[in-house]
């Protein structure tokens, strides 16, 4: 029996990985492709982001897979390469914060991963805008430390002499990677899947202790605060409120993004930053059967709760005002 190849997609908050990941899921016709996303925060955002058509998706949300979540990383994958259910390809989405070595543990580790999976390659997604704030922080240099392919997206965010630092950079922390630059995620489909790139032995050459069962620590002063409104909320308030809250904390606001419930819009408005960049567009249209509501979430340093719900929920229209 073929083993099931996995991909792993990592990258720090914000470079790209579902990004990625639906350029890649849009590539693939006919194929069945089961799809586990990871997120920090304890809303699911990225489950509705993903446009593409995946096969299955298995959303692990409230915690990183590679702590607290991973017992059900691997309990989730097992189920699902056992089931009997057809699965041609896993593509595994770790959130921005994720120390990949766990993670890759689990799938060298573990006896029903190990029977039915094979790890084909750990692509690492970076930020070029935002590397040199980024590369300070533990699990940046570790995501790309352990990646086989190396994808410097947002490159037309940037220009040249940056990209070439940040590729040199790269390079030094890794170098056995292959790099390249994209945009938009737009790697070649041959560039990221069934390059067998995977390699036990050069990863305990960078990772001695690889195989040892060791908890990932997470800064303590980084958090996350998902707040919910069910109420529409007013597109000037909530531009408004976000603005001034990004201009006052973008220093520390490493990660937010949302699905938000514009009122009298047909669609969500989905929106994105990353420190002082944010960027938003309508996405998929409400469906009768959808909970319309409004969902944010921000990861950052020393994020006051009380101050961002009393703020989101600021930008609601009142049932008073929409009469
Ligand atoms: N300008 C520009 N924006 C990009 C590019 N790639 C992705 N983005 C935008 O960057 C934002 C974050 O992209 P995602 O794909 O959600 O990033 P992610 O790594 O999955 O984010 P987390 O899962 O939260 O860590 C979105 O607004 C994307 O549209 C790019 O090459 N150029």
């Amino acid at each position: 029996m073929s083993k099931t190849p996995v991909t792993i997609i990592t990258g720090f908050l914000g470079a790209g990985k579902t990004t990625l990941l639906n350029h890649i899921l849009g590539q693939a016709v006919g194929e069945k492709i089961a799809v586990v996303v990871n997120e920090y925060g304890e809303v699911g955002i990225d489950g509705q982001l993903i446009v593409e058509t995946a096969d299955t998706i298995i959303e692990l949300n409230n915690g990183c897979i590679c702590c607290t979540v991973r017992g059900d990383l691997v309990k989730g994958i097992g189920e699902l390469v056992t089931s009997g259910r057809p699965v041609d390809r896993l593509i595994v989405e770790t959130s921005g914060l994720a120390d990949p070595a766990p993670v890759v543990q689990s799938f060298v580790l573990d006896d029903v991963l190990k029977a039915h999976v094979q790890l084909d390659a750990i692509v690492t997604v970076v930020d070029a805008r935002h590397f040199a704030d980024q590369i300070g922080q533990d699990e940046a240099r570790e995501q790309i430390a352990f990646a086989d392919v190396v994808l410097i997206n947002k490159t037309d965010l940037t220009d040249e002499a940056s990209l070439y630092r940040t590729e040199r950079e790269v390079r030094r922390l890794n170098p056995l990677a292959r790099i390249q630059r994209v945009r938009d995620g737009a790697a070649a489909r041959a560039t990221v899947l069934d390059i067998g790139a995977f390699d036990l032995k050069n990863l305990l050459a960078i990772e001695p202790d690889l195989l040892d069962d060791h908890e990932h620590e997470h800064s303590d002063d980084i958090g996350c605060v998902a707040v919910t409104i069910p109420e529409p909320l007013a597109p000037n308030l909530f531009n408004g409120w976000f603005s001034k809250f990004q201009k006052e904390r973008g220093v520390d606001l490493l990660r937010m993004k949302g699905v938000l419930n514009f009122a009298g819009e047909s669609r969500r408005y989905v929106f994105h930053g990353v420190h002082m960049t944010a960027d938003g567009r309508p996405g998929r249209p409400w469906a009768a059967s959808d909970v319309r509501q409004s969902q944010i979430v921000f990861i950052g340093r020393n994020l006051d709760r009380a101050e961002i719900e009393g703020g989101f929920a600021h930008c609601r229209v009142l049932a008073d005002q929409a009469a």
